[in-house]
C-alpha cells in the first residue's frame, strides 16, 4: 500500500498488487463478473473482484428468510440444453431444475395448460379463449414484421400492433378476449421489463435486441440461433452457481467503484473511501443502469461513440414480492394471472409450490407498473399484492412473511435488464462491448448477440471479456513469446480448463 497523488485527487491507499503475474481489477460481482474473475483466475493472472454490495450475486440475489431459497433476481434458465453455457456449471453442482416449459418461444415459457387466468372479478377466464388469444396474438406479432419492412423509421412495438389491428380487424378482441390479449401484453413487457411503447419494432427481434423474444416466438425457424431446451426453474435458487464461481477469487464486497484512471499500461481503479488499485486492465461488470447515471468517472472520460452507446439502450425494470403463506389456498398450476383493460392492470403470480414444494407465490411486475410500485413501501406494496390474489380467491389467507424488490432505484443496479430504445442504431450493444485501451466491458448489456438480459448471456459476455483482456494483456506485455497457452474456449469443468499458462 502507499499514497499517491492522482490527477489533483488524493487517492487515501494504493493496492498494487504484488504479483510478477498479470493482473486484473473486475469492478461487480455478478454473474458477469465472477465469470471474468473465475476464468483469469483460473488462467494465473492475479485478480481483484470489487463489489459495491456486501453481498454476490447482484441481480441474482436468492433469498433464504423464508427458510428455504427463493429467487428475487432471475430465476429462470432459458435453454435448457447442453449448449447453455451454464450446463457444466449446474450438472457439476448437481442443480435440479423444474422445467415450466419445453417450448423454446419466450411467450410459452410456461405451458399454456399450466397457467390459470382470471378477470377482475374472480371468474376464471375459459382455457380455449387463453389459447385462441394466444393464437390471435402470435399472428399480430408476425404481422408486424411486415411493418417493420414497410418502414424505414424505427417505431415503437405497441404503433406496430395498433397498425397491424387497423390492418386485420379479424385480430381485434372485443369483452373479455381483449383483456387476454392485454395480458399476453403484458407478459412480453416483462421480457423487456419496459411497456411495449419503449421497445423498437426495429431492433427488438435482431440480433442485438434483448434475449430476442421475436426470434423465439415468430421466427421459429431459426431456432439454430437461440438456445434450444424451453425454460427451467432453478428448483435451489442461482446462488450455488455463484458460490462455485467466487471460490478462492480475491473479493472485496462493500467497494463501490467511484473512479476509473484508464493509463497506456496501467488502469486505476478507486472506490468510494478513496483506496485505489492499480492492475495491468481492467473489467467493468456494472449495470446498464450504474453507468447509464454517470455513478463512475471515467479519466480519461468515456469517447462519445461509448456514451452514445450507453445512452442508446434503455434499461428497463422488473419487481417481484415474494410471498410466503401457512398454506396453500391456490390450485395446482405454475402461473396465476390476472386479466384487466390495459397492459398496465394486468398482473401475474409464479406458484412456486408446484416447482419447490414451499407455499409461496410471486408476485411479478413490470415497466411502469414496477417503476410505480417501487414508490410504495413494503406494506403498501404487500396490500396491493394480497388485493390482486384476493380477487382471485376472495378466501385467500394473509401471508406469513413477504419480501419486496426494487431494482430500479437499488444504487447498485439502478434497473433490471436493458432493451433497444424507439429510433436509436441497432448496433448499441456491439459499441458498449467494445473495449477501451486496458478497459474491457462485460456484463447483461454487453452479452453476446442473442442472449441479452439473460442470465447465460451475462456469463458469456463476462467470458468473453474476460478473454478479451487476457488476449490484450499477453500481447501487450510480449508474454506470447514466454508462455505456452493452451486453447482458451471450453468451459470451467470442461477438460480443456483451467487454462495452463506457465512460465518458460
Ligand atoms: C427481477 C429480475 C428477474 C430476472 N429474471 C431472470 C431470469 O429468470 N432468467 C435470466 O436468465 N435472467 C433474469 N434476469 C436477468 C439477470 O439477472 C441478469 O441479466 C444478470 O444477473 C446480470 O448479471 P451481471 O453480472 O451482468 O450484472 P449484476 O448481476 O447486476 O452484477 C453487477 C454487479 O456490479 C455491482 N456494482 C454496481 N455498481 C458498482 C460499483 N460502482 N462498484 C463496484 N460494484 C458495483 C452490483 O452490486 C452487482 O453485484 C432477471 C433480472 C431481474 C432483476
Amino acid at each position: 500500500m502507499e499514497n499517491l497523488i492522482d490527477n489533483g485527487t488524493f487517492i487515501s491507499q494504493v493496492e498494487r498488487p504484488n504479483s510478477s503475474l498479470p493482473t486484473v481489477i473486475v469492478i461487480g460481482g455478478g454473474i458477469s463478473g465472477l465469470a471474468a474473475a473465475r476464468r483469469l483466475n483460473d488462467a494465473s493472472f492475479k485478480v481483484i473482484l470489487l463489489e459495491s454490495r456486501d453481498r454476490l450475486g447482484g441481480r441474482i440475489h436468492t433469498d433464504h428468510s423464508f427458510g428455504y431459497p427463493v429467487d428475487l433476481g432471475a430465476s429462470w434458465l432459458h435453454g435448457v440444453c447442453n449448449e447453455n453455457p451454464l450446463a457444466p456449471l449446474i450438472r457439476g453442482l448437481g442443480l435440479k431444475l423444474y422445467r415450466t416449459s419445453g417450448d423454446n418461444s419466450v411467450l410459452y415459457d410456461h405451458d399454456l395448460e399450466s397457467y390459470t387466468l382470471f378477470d377482475k372479478e374472480g371468474h376464471k377466464v375459459p382455457q380455449q379463449m387463453v389459447i385462441e388469444v394466444g393464437d390471435a396474438f402470435k399472428r399480430i406479432l408476425d404481422e408486424t414484421e411486415k411493418v417493420r419492412d414497410e418502414h424505414t423509421d424505427d417505431m415503437s412495438v405497441l404503433q406496430a400492433v395498433s397498425i397491424v389491428l387497423d390492418r386485420h380487424p379479424e385480430l381485434r378482441q372485443e369483452g373479455l378476449a381483449y383483456e387476454v390479449l392485454q395480458w399476453y401484453i403484458c407478459r412480453m413487457e416483462a421480457w423487456f421489463a419496459a411497456d411495449a411503447d419503449m421497445i423498437s419494432l426495429k431492433s427488438w427481434d435482431q440480433a442485438s435486441g434483448l434475449f430476442d423474444f421475436l426470434h423465439l416466438l415468430v421466427l421459429l425457424d431459426m431456432q439454430e440461433q437461440v438456445l434450444s431446451g424451453g425454460h427451467g426453474l432453478m428448483v435451489q435458487g442461482y446462488d450455488p452457481i455463484i458460490k462455485a464461481l467466487a471460490k478462492d477469487i480475491d473479493i472485496r464486497l462493500n467497494h463501490r467503484v467511484a473512479k476509473i484512471s484508464n493509463g497506456p499500461n496501467k488502469v486505476m481503479v478507486t472506490v468510494e473511501d478513496g483506496t485505489g488499485f492499480i492492475a495491468d486492465a481492467a473489467i467493468i461488470t456494472v449495470p446498464l443502469g450504474i453507468l447509464k447515471a454517470n455513478l463512475i468517472q471515467f479519466e480519461p472520460k468515456l469517447p462519445q461513440w461509448k456514451v452514445d452507446a450507453i445512452s442508446d439502450l434503455g434499461f428497463g425494470s422488473e419487481n417481484k414480492i415474494a410471498m410466503q403463506f401457512d398454506k396453500v389456498f391456490w390450485p395446482d398450476v405454475e402461473f396465476l394471472g390476472v386479466v384487466a383493460p390495459t397492459s398496465y392492470a394486468c398482473g401475474y403470480f409464479l406458484n412456486l409450490h408446484k416447482a419447490t414444494g414451499h407455499p409461496v407465490l410471486v408476485y411479478m411486475a413490470a415497466g411502469r407498473f414496477a417503476h410505480d410500485l417501487e414508490k410504495l413501501s413494503d406494506e403498501p406494496a404487500a396490500n396491493f399484492v394480497m388485493s390482486q390474489l384476493k380477487k382471485m380467491f376472495p378466501n385467500a389467507t394473509e401471508p406469513v412473511q413477504y419480501l419486496v424488490t426494487r431494482w430500479g432505484t437499488d444504487p447498485n443496479s439502478l434497473g433490471c435488464y436493458s432493451y433497444d430504445l424507439v429510433g436509436k442504431p441497432g448496433d448499441s450493444y456491439e459499441r458498449l462491448r467494445a473495449p477501451l485501451g486496458n478497459l474491457f466491458f462485460g456484463g447483461e448489456a454487453v452479452s453476446m448477440e442473442d442472449h441479452q438480459g439473460s442470465v447465460h448471456g451475462a456469463y458469456s459476455s463476462g467470458i468473453m471479456a474476460a478473454e478479451n483482456c487476457q488476449t490484450h494483456i499477453l500481447e501487450r506485455l510480449g508474454y506470447f513469446d514466454k508462455l505456452q497457452l493452451v486453447p482458451s474456449r471450453g468451459e470451467i469443468h470442461d477438460a480443456a480448463f483451467p487454462l495452463q499458462i506457465s512460465r518458460m
